[in-house]
């Protein structure tokens, strides 16, 4: 029976907080869409499951509600502490979704406060004074004030989820954390005792983490970023809570040929991209072009990677500069522009796969959940990281035509567009064979 129930707001999210919880010895699984309760009982031996969602940009109450039902099949398996995992850049808007799906996961579990602690520093995100900083910028002039569907601007996290809020936002201060264990379970009982029910907690290291971790061991939810994930599992194995394991699974080697898959247009990305492109065969696709032609620009795209297939790794991408995304969501609509560059790629990812590729890189939180849904796959296992927040996955998908339609093995790595070193796209591949 799993302890940990996870629900995450998107696929790149839900692998980062799996692999962390695999690496802290928890062992754990991924499972793609609401569950239903008896999907979970047939899991097996785990330690965590974290339910992978794709919440983040959708209506909030659309988003509440799917949160709701997985905290209701998690419930059912069993687990006892839960945990909501949204981006370590607190990717949302004035509207949601991250306020209103904590809210509602602490009103159904009958808990006071939770945490809200999205920092990672070991990815560069800390979190000071309630000031969200990625690598020493402040959140609103990193590059996210661009982002497509959740432009961040604003670093001030206690104002931002505020909005979001029904209820008040408190702050967990670094000098606090400093402080150690006691002066964090005070303050959090300070400002229950205030009637806050999400408090944002500074991180400015992973000695912070391993502080903030301890402090809220007892707390039925845990809401954040996968960095307050490494803090969590010590402290519950030393209250005999649960047993750590070694190091993560291996995966075992896939064979077949090589692919990445890109949509994000994150600053991180681009740089990624361009480092491929200058080595590999790489495609451009059009946004204004796919909203014309859709079918065709799919079909052309796959026509362009087959006959590269097995000489090594394609990529083809949408990724772009804000001018580029810009424009293209003033002709097409912002929402209306992802959803269709999300789609486009989902069909190819599916494309390439049908056409012999078993190691895939996708870039993108929105567009791993399309091309992961595109795939048809239910379940990732977690295998040895890439980068920090980045592993390989091992996932079976049914849809081949080799022999009989028996499932295959695909090696899935679903990169956060933020995530990853300049040459992640050519050295993951290297990581597992
Ligand atoms: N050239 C483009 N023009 C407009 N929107 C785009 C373009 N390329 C990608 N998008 C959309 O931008 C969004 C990027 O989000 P996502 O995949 O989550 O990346 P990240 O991980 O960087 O947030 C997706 O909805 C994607 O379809
Ligand atoms: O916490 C993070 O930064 C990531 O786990 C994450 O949520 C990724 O989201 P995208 O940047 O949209 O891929």
């Amino acid at each position: 029976m799993a302890f940990l129930g996870c629900i995450a707001d998107d696929f790149t999210g839900a692998t980062d907080l799996a692999n962390n919880l695999v690496r802290a010895g928890m062992r754990t699984v991924q499972v793609i869409g609401v569950p239903t309760a008896s999907a979970l009982a047939g899991l097996g031996e785990v330690d965590a499951i974290v339910v992978a969602l794709k919440s983040r940009t959708i209506p909030a109450a659309d988003a509440v509600a799917q949160s709701r039902a997985a905290l209701a099949a998690l419930q059912t398996a069993g687990c006892k502490r839960f945990y909501f995992k949204y981006c370590s850049t607190f990717d949302s808007t004035p509207d949601g979704n991250i306020g209103p799906v904590a809210e509602a996961l602490l009103s159904d579990l009958g808990a006071p406060l939770a945490i809200a602690a999205p920092a990672f520093p070991a990815t560069g995100r800390t979190v000071v004074n309630g000031e969200l900083f990625v690598n020493g910028v402040p959140l609103n002039a990193s590059g996210m004030q661009h982002h497509p569907l959740t432009p961040m601007t604003d670093n001030n996290l206690v104002r931002w989820l505020g909005k979001q809020c029904r209820g008040d936002v408190g702050l967990i201060d670094y000098e606090t954390l400093d402080r150690g264990v006691e002066a964090v379970r005070m303050q959090i009982a300070n400002l229950t005792g205030a009637g806050v029910s999400l408090a944002i907690a500074d991180t400015v290291n992973d000695r912070h983490l391993a502080v903030l971790g301890e402090a809220v061991a007892d707390c039925m939810l845990v809401t954040g970023g996968s960095g307050v994930a490494l803090g969590l599992p010590d402290p519950w194995r030393d209250a005999g809570l649960i047993e750590l394991q070694s190091d993560a699974a291996e995966l075992g080697t896939f064979g077949g040929a090589t692919a990445v898959v890109s949509g994000s247009c994150s600053a991180r990305t681009r740089e990624q991209v361009a480092a491929f492109s200058s080595i590999y065969p790489a495609l451009a696709l059009d946004p204004l072009r796919i909203a014309e032609h859709p079918a065709e620009a799919v079909d052309q795209a796959l026509a362009w990677a087959r006959p590269k297939l097995g000489a090594g790794p394609v990529l083809i991408y949408s990724t772009d500069a804000p001018e580029a995304v810009a424009a293209a969501q003033s002709r097409l609509g912002t929402t209306e522009a992802g959803a269709l560059v999300e789609r486009a790629l989902a069909q190819i990812g599916a494309g390439l796969v049908k056409a012999g590729v078993r190691r895939l890189i996708v870039a993108g939180g929105e567009t791993s959940g399309a091309v992961v849904g595109a795939l048809g796959i239910q379940m990732l296992r977690i295998g040895p990281q890439i980068d920090p927040g980045v592993p390989w996955t091992a996932a079976r998908w049914s849809g081949s035509a080799e022999a009989d339609g028996a499932p295959v093995d695909l090696g899935l790595a679903l990169k956060s567009g933020n995530f990853g070193e300049v040459d992640f796209f050519t050295r993951a591949f290297e990581v597992c064979a």
